[in-house]
């Protein structure tokens, strides 16, 4: 679809929508990748936040979302989704004669309710990428609607991948999933070190020193997990002697349910975001 009022949209260039804590990682992702800091708008209203970004990438910021999106090929909605109707409804009327791909990585959100707020027909790729995509060590899930095209999937795989692992997920609604596994994972796994490091500190360790070993357990297991090819269950049994340490702490585990909070703590995340989704319509 084409109108002739409106910029060619550049297919290398994007827009980001909220200059927040993701859209700085993913930009910063962007950059070291190679992107130009020419091909890189961002609306973000918070003066303070645009600076930086504007010093730290290069990147042209604007307080408007409609100047961010001036002739940009895809568009990176990356507001809270409390604020997305709105976002959405004031652009489109900017990006109708056009339809460039867009991009959301707002909770909850489904695509139809995005394509809805922006008057509907767009190739939308819901993604959920988590906050390691400021170090490329992020996790992104991410799903395409019936008019994106491969060249498109290819796109917005490659703005997320230079953050990290990326993984196509195959319905939407385990978007959801994603989100309260990888999404929100992030947090689950430093409770799980600020825990760690809290219980050795009260046995007498300094915290200084029970901080860099929990850490470094927690980043040592994940490595081992990643590169060894075992199965995580098997990686543990070679750390559990019969009769030993590790067998009295999982049977401690076991004995207060971990296994089972964790399932419901994964599943109150992922009803979280089908939740946020109708109250936001
Ligand atoms: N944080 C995380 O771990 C993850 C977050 N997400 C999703 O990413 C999205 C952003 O989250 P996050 O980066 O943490 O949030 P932030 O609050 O850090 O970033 C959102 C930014 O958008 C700005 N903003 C508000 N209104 C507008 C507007 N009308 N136009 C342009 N910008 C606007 C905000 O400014 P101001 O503060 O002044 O309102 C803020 O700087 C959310 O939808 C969230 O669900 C997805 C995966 C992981
Ligand atoms: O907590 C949240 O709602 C966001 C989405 C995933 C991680 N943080």
């Amino acid at each position: 679809m084409s109108n002739p009022e409106s910029p060619i949209p550049n297919p290398g260039s994007i827009a980001f929508i909220g200059g927040g804590n993701m859209a700085r990682s993913l930009i910063g992702a962007l950059r070291r990748g190679g992107t130009p800091a020419a091909s890189i708008t961002v609306a973000e209203p918070n003066e303070a936040v645009g600076r930086q970004l504007a010093t730290d990438f290069g990147v042209s910021v604007f307080s408007d979302g409609i100047e961010a999106v001036n002739g940009a090929g895809t568009i990176m909605l990356s507001v809270k989704p409390q604020v997305m109707r709105s976002v959405c409804e004031h652009l489109a009327p900017a990006l109708a004669g056009r339809h460039p791909l867009i991009l959301s990585i707002a909770a909850g959100l489904r695509i139809d309710q995005i394509d809805r707020w922006l008057g509907g027909g767009y190739p939308v790729v819901r993604c959920m990428p988590n906050t390691p995509a400021l170090i490329g060590a992020g996790a992104s899930g991410l799903f395409a609607n019936d008019a994106v095209s491969p060249a498109q999937r290819e796109r917005a795989q490659a703005i997320l991948a230079g953050s990290g692992l990326t993984v196509w997920i195959e319905r939407e609604d385990l978007m959801d999933t994603v989100t309260g596994l990888s999404g929100s994972g992030p947090a689950y796994f430093l409770l799980m070190i600020e825990a760690l490091e809290d219980a050795a500190v009260d046995q007498g360790l300094a915290r200084e020193t029970a901080r860099a070993l929990a850490i470094q357990t927690c980043l040592g297991a994940a490595r081992l997990a990643a590169e060894d090819g075992e199965a995580p269950a098997r990686l543990r049994e070679r750390v559990t002697s019969p009769g030993g340490t590790t067998h009295a702490a999982l049977q401690a585990f076991a004995a207060g349910g971990l296994r089972e909070l964790v399932a419901v703590a994964v599943a109150a995340a992922t009803e979280r975001g089908r939740e946020m989704a109708e109250e936001l319509g």
